[in-house]
């Protein structure tokens, strides 16, 4: 696009990324205030006495407000008071409920077990209030500055900053609270809060697009699109359209296989296959600090002169400098390994730190296949993919007790968990009409959480319950906890093929490029 043609903040592709990062604050902090405790569960044992049922319960109840409404009262407010509104209150409200359960871990309520686990409860379902609706947020705003540009790319590289904290929440948590729960709890919501600011900055953008976009359609007359408010209809009439039912069923089964998973990943790994949870020595610390600090800013230098190369139009048209770039950017990759080789074989070695790997490996792979979706589609095919690939990681993690594949299961589910957001969330927005996007996302996340309850809670009942007798510090028995994951990988592909079969008759393009549209 000209100069010429830009004629709102929206038209620079500069500013568009930059608005992406400030929003995705948010995204991080609450996708790693989200995921913490999974490093922490056995401490949270030995520490506080709480069982896996309580550890599960914690986590089931952050969603109990969203199942009975709280995300579809947020996307009314989004929709009632805008994004930015609706960011600084929901946003508010996550940064309030880390605040209660950071206090309550400390002590502060009571250091009585009862008055620690009740308290870290209420923080945590204001905190689960918050964040969905914060994800909605997100994805409105993304829709906001991106339709007509990458828009899957940009809901990719959103997810990535979410899975960035949920894999450094996860890594790093114990080694923050030192061996104990409560530092690494007041740091996590600390973040939160941090990330609040960056949302403020957001907004001072934000009024100046709406200024520029209503100035253009005052001059030109145009009409865009309204905001129409919510209307109970709506969501029946979303129900009742095949592709967005299989599409939100899809979305409960699969992330029910792999969100309360990942809360139990690096306790799996320690108790199934022998992974270690020990603390490195604060000498260690400081040489493996330095080595990773060291290797991953050389390696950050050159991966942002990658970026602003990638960015300056025209520089791929060349095959040369297409090939001069790519192979740049392995021997970069492959000098950042071995300098870092050390590190990753203990890092390889701890349950916690291999379970992030998870979340981290999806920071790669979401934004390739969201590029992928952009430009080739396949959305519902790549859905299918996905499920199987879930299917295989569960086996693989539950009845069979080869380390290697539990390697290669860790592996396809860090791929599943890329290729089905990243082709199931653009899609959502080729199905539903924009005005109606909050609802959706809002139905779509409620639905969820259903799953993610029963799942998160249920998980840790059935561990309890299968290893009656087993005394606390014993490797505990995870096989049927984990199997029945595999039941949610057949039943997401069973849907994934019932959405494909209902986009051919209902047209909505979803194996098309989004770009195309
Ligand atoms: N419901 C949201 C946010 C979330 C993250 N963990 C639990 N809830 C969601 O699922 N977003 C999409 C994603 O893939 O993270």
């Amino acid at each position: 696009m000209t100069e010429t043609l830009k004629r709102t903040l929206r038209d620079s592709s500069a500013m568009r990324w930059a608005m992406l990062i400030l929003l995705s604050g948010l995204t991080f902090s609450t996708y790693w205030f989200q995921d913490f405790f999974s490093g922490l569960k056995g401490l949270m044992g030995s520490e506080m006495g709480f069982s896996s049922e309580e550890f599960g319960r914690i986590l089931a109840l952050t969603t109990i407000a969203n199942m009975f409404g709280m995300i579809i009262i947020g996307g009314i407010m989004l929709d009632k008071w805008g994004i930015r509104v609706a960011g600084i209150v929901f946003g508010g409200i996550a940064v309030l409920g880390g605040a209660i359960s950071a206090l309550a871990a400390s002590g502060f309520f009571g250091s009585d077990h009862g008055s620690m686990l009740n308290m870290i409860i209420v923080g945590r379902i204001l905190f689960g209030s918050g964040l969905e609706v914060v994800c909605v947020v997100a994805t409105r705003t993304i829709v906001k500055w991106f339709k007509g540009y990458d828009l899957a790319l940009a809901m990719a590289i959103n997810m990535g900053f979410g899975r960035l904290g949920s894999a450094m929440g996860t890594a790093l948590s114990l080694d923050i609270g030192g061996g104990h729960v409560s530092p690494a709890v007041t740091f996590a919501a600390t973040l939160i809060g941090l990330a609040l600011i960056m949302f403020l900055i957001y907004t001072v953008f934000d009024i100046k697009l709406d200024k520029q976009e209503k100035a253009i359609s005052d001059k030109s007359g145009e009409v865009c699109d309204p905001e129409e408010d919510f209307k109970f209809s709506d969501l029946i009439t979303l129900i009742k359209n095949k592709s967005f039912l299989y599409i939100a069923l899809l979305c409960v089964t699969f992330y029910a296989a792999i969100f309360p998973f990942m809360q139990y990943a690096p306790d799996l790994l320690i108790n199934k296959f022998g992974f270690t949870q020990n603390l490195p020595q604060a000498g260690e610390v400081i040489l493996w600090g330095s080595k990773a600090i060291g290797a991953s800013s050389i390696y950050l230098i050159f991966f942002l002169f990658a970026i602003l190369f990638a960015v300056v139009p025209n520089n791929f048209e060349n095959k040369k400098t297409r090939f001069l770039f790519k192979s740049g950017a392995l021997i970069a990759f492959c000098f950042y390994l071995f300098v870092m080789k050390d590190i990753l074989a203990i890092w390889l070695d701890n349950g916690a730190k291999t379970a992030s790997l998870i979340p981290l490996g999806t920071i790669i792979f979401t934004p390739i296949f969201g590029n992928y979706v952009d430009k080739k589609g396949k959305a519902a095919s790549l859905m299918i993919l996905g499920s199987l690939l879930l299917i295989f990681a569960h086996i693989s993690l539950s009845i069979l007790d080869n380390v290697y594949i539990a390697y290669f299961g860790l592996l396809s589910l860090g791929v599943a968990f890329s290729l089905v957001p990243a082709a199931m969330w653009p899609s959502v927005a080729k199905i539903v009409a924009e005005n109606r996007l909050g609802t959706a996302y809002a139905t779509m996340f409620t639905l969820q959480n259903w799953g993610l309850f029963l799942f998160f809670w249920g998980i840790g009942a059935l561990l309890d319950f299968v290893n009656q007798g087993i005394p606390e510090g014993q490797p505990k028995d995870y096989t049927i906890p984990i199997l029945v994951l595999v039941g949610c990988g057949f039943i997401s592909i069973f849907l994934s093929f019932l959405l494909k079969k209902a986009d051919r008759k209902q047209n909505y393009g979803l194996e098309l490029p989004s770009n195309s549209n």
